[in-house]
């Protein structure tokens, strides 16, 4: 289990992140979502040990991360930049990662070739930025992580190659409860892969929450009545959103859905329909609710 508390970084005069608290249970994806300049990557180099917290604690299993080569080892980091030693090919990264974690796999890296289709013996700088980020990927699925943090991992993958990435990950933590922790701001890739979402804006975190039950939380509604919207229609609803297009008013409401139903059908609406968001749809909203322009941005 990884567990932040009340953590803190400023660059220079610059907060960075603010007393963030952060729980990513075992066996489980998270996926850190965020505007720009949010915090997400130094929050996750703070998780991976590589950026020190000014206040607060990271711990994985109870340990802190920090200055802790134990629990490094159990740990893997991908960057949005990936990495390598100048002049090495992915056969001397692959011995260079044995040498540092234990449980390199040296079967598995072998069987992972036919999945990359990357030459081994090539040197890496040789490769295209997509196929060194896959270099990163086999590498990193070889050293056989408990924790697998990374930031904003599958761009510039081509659709094939993100489908196996995906895979992999799923596998892994269904197999061996590998916990996983990615950023991205493809909202509709982390929709299918993460089971939990937190959002961070600005360096603090807004919310987190198991993604069905954030799903489950929050409607689209479209409604129209036959003589106009009735006086006291949005009284006991609780609109996120809220904008009227001729006589069609289309509403973000959170709430248990069928209190929401029943209480608008009680209304006798000429038109009513309930959708659920996606999660691109949540995010919007939810950066609404603190501020970020989302005028017109309903479809
Ligand atoms: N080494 C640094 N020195 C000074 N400021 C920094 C440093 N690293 C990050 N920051 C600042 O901290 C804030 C958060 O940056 P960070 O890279 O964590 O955001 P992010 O959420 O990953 O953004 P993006 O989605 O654009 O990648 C930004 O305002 C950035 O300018």
């Amino acid at each position: 289990m990884i567990h932040l508390t009340n953590v803190t970084k400023t660059f220079d005069r610059f907060q960075a992140i603010r007393k963030v608290n952060m729980t990513v249970q075992k066996g489980r994806i998270y996926g850190l979502l965020g505007s720009n300049g949010a915090g997400k990557t130094t929050l996750l180099k703070m998780m991976a040990g590589i950026i020190r917290p000014d206040h607060g604690t990271v711990l994985i299993d109870g340990e802190e991360v920090w200055e802790n080569p134990e629990v490094k080892r159990r740990i893997m980091f991908l960057p949005d930049h990936v990495y390598f030693f100048p002049q090495t090919t992915i056969e001397q990264m692959a011995a260079f990662y044995e040498s540092v974690y234990p449980s390199f796999h040296r079967e598995r890296f072998t069987r992972l070739q036919e999945l990359f289709l990357l030459d081994p013996r090539k040197k890496i700088h040789q490769f295209s930025k997509g196929m060194q980020r896959q270099a990163a990927f086999w590498l990193a699925f070889s050293t056989m992580p408990d924790v697998l943090i990374m930031d904003e991992p599958l761009d510039g993958l081509d659709a094939v190659v993100r489908q196996k990435v995906k895979n992999i990950i799923v596998q892994e933590v269904a197999e061996r409860e590998m916990t996983v922790v990615i950023s991205s701001h493809n909202l509709r890739e982390m929709e299918d892969l993460c089971d939990c979402i937190g959002i961070l804006h600005e360096g603090e975190m807004l919310f987190e929450k198991e993604l069905d039950a954030m799903k489950t939380d929050i409607h689209k509604i479209q409604v129209a009545f036959r003589n106009g919207i009735p006086k006291q229609f949005t009284e006991q609803l609780d609109i996120v959103y809220k904008e009227q297009r001729g006589s069609v008013l289309l509403l973000i409401v959170r709430g248990e859905k069928q209190e929401i139903v029943s209480y608008i059908k009680t209304f006798q609406p000429l038109i009513f329909d309930i959708l659920p968001l996606t999660l691109e749809e949540i995010f919007i909203y939810e950066m609404g609710d603190v501020g970020y322009a989302i005028e017109n941005i309903i479809v």
